[in-house]
């Protein structure tokens, strides 16, 4: 599975690809089309992971990321030796640099003797995502919301804009109103002023930290067919699998599941449900490493919006925010890496 998000790309001073966007699941077949030098074969590279976005992000799960990680080392230590036999051609003919030069080269081969061959793809990434049912720009919006239990001022003139496919994280201190606002978008709790603005073709998905999307009395397969009603049996059975779930699992009902368990029947259910915004509310929390794991890529690779709550720093790493919004003061900035600080505390 690979996402390209965003992506520009530059050869020497010129802009040869600018913001191209698209998604690639195991078994599509893609075909690049263009005019000579229009940049078909730099993508490819991009893709390999051979050619380095100037912005944006190129992201593969499984094993075709573990691919592009290799293919990244390789290319580098390769242009790190060539570089040092350059310099070694150079001193070889002086006496006195001649014993340095072959050190260098020495150096030089050891650097690609430890390369681990290029392995051809061996299976293909787990988790399969269907694309978003289309929607307008910015199909999830909130006006000056503000919200109080009592006397106690939860928010107050909350404004946000959720563009199609973008990323936002919600940070705060405990009690800040995360989850209230969280509520709030999806419907589950009325704002006391202000209000929560449907952009066209919304479909909302919300993971709740308790888990109250899923029905206790239904199974496994149950409830995800009712989250993802068009995939057929052969697709839930492969959802499942990927989320971990496999043989008699599905047919436990929803209340002898584990925490964990239960998130991951969640997200499965929501990440195929068509939405085109995701409300995470701390989705990996109670997660095994292995589950935690399928649960970021799923993150990782989802094409729709997401806004996520979390205190989990690998989350934010898998979810690469555009925005924070920080609560209670609603204040939203672009994202960048010194926010990772505050997530823990969040
Ligand atoms: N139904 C409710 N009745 C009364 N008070 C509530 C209710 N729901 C939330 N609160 C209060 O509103 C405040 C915000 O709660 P919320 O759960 O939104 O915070 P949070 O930022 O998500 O916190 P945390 O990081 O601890 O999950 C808290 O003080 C909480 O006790």
């Amino acid at each position: 599975m690979i996402t390209v998000r965003g992506v520009d790309i530059r050869v020497g001073a010129r802009l040869l690809l600018s913001d191209v966007s698209f998604h690639i699941a195991p078994g599509d077949r893609i075909g690049l089309v263009g005019r000579n030098g229009a940049g078909k074969t730099t993508l490819m590279k991009a893709l390999a992971g051979e050619e380095r976005p100037a912005a944006g992000a190129i992201t593969a799960t499984g094993s075709l990321g573990y691919l592009r990680r290799r293919t990244r080392e390789r290319a580098n230590a390769e242009r790190k030796a060539a570089a040092l036999r350059t310099q070694a051609d150079k001193m070889r003919s002086h006496v006195s640099t001649a014993v340095a030069a072959k050190n260098m080269a020495r150096r030089a081969d050891r650097m690609l003797a430890d390369l681990e061959p290029v392995r051809r793809l061996e299976k293909v990434a787990r988790i399969r995502l269907p694309e978003p049912a289309p929607c307008g720009r910015t199909p999830l919006g909130a006006i000056s919301l503000a919200k109080a239990y009592g006397d106690h001022r939860v928010l107050s003139g909350v404004d946000l804009a959720v563009d199609r496919g973008s990323r936002l994280v919600v940070l705060g201190l405990n009690g800040a109103g995360k989850t209230t606002l969280l509520r709030l978008l999806a419907g589950r709790e009325s704002p006391d002023t202000g209000r929560v603005v449907h952009g066209h073709g919304l479909r909302l998905g919300y993971f709740a930290q308790e888990h109250d999307t899923l029905d206790p009395a239904r199974t496994v397969r149950q409830n995800l067919v009712s989250a993802a009603p068009h995939l057929t049996d052969g697709e839930a059975r492969n959802v499942l699998g990927s989320f971990l779930f496999s043989g008699d699992d599905a047919d436990k009902p929803a209340r002898v599941l584990s925490g964990g368990e239960k998130t991951r029947l969640a997200l499965a259910g929501l990440v195929h449900s068509g939405a085109n915004v995701l409300l995470l509310d701390e989705p990996t929390n109670n997660l095994d490493p292995a589950s935690r794991g399928e649960v970021l890529a799923a993150v990782g690779s989802y094409p729709g919006a997401i806004v996520m709550v979390t205190h989990d720093e690998g989350a934010i790493e898998a979810l690469r925010p555009d925005r924070v919004l920080m609560l209670p003061d609603g204040i939203e900035d672009l994202w960048s890496p010194d926010y990772l600080d505050l997530v823990s505390l969040a």
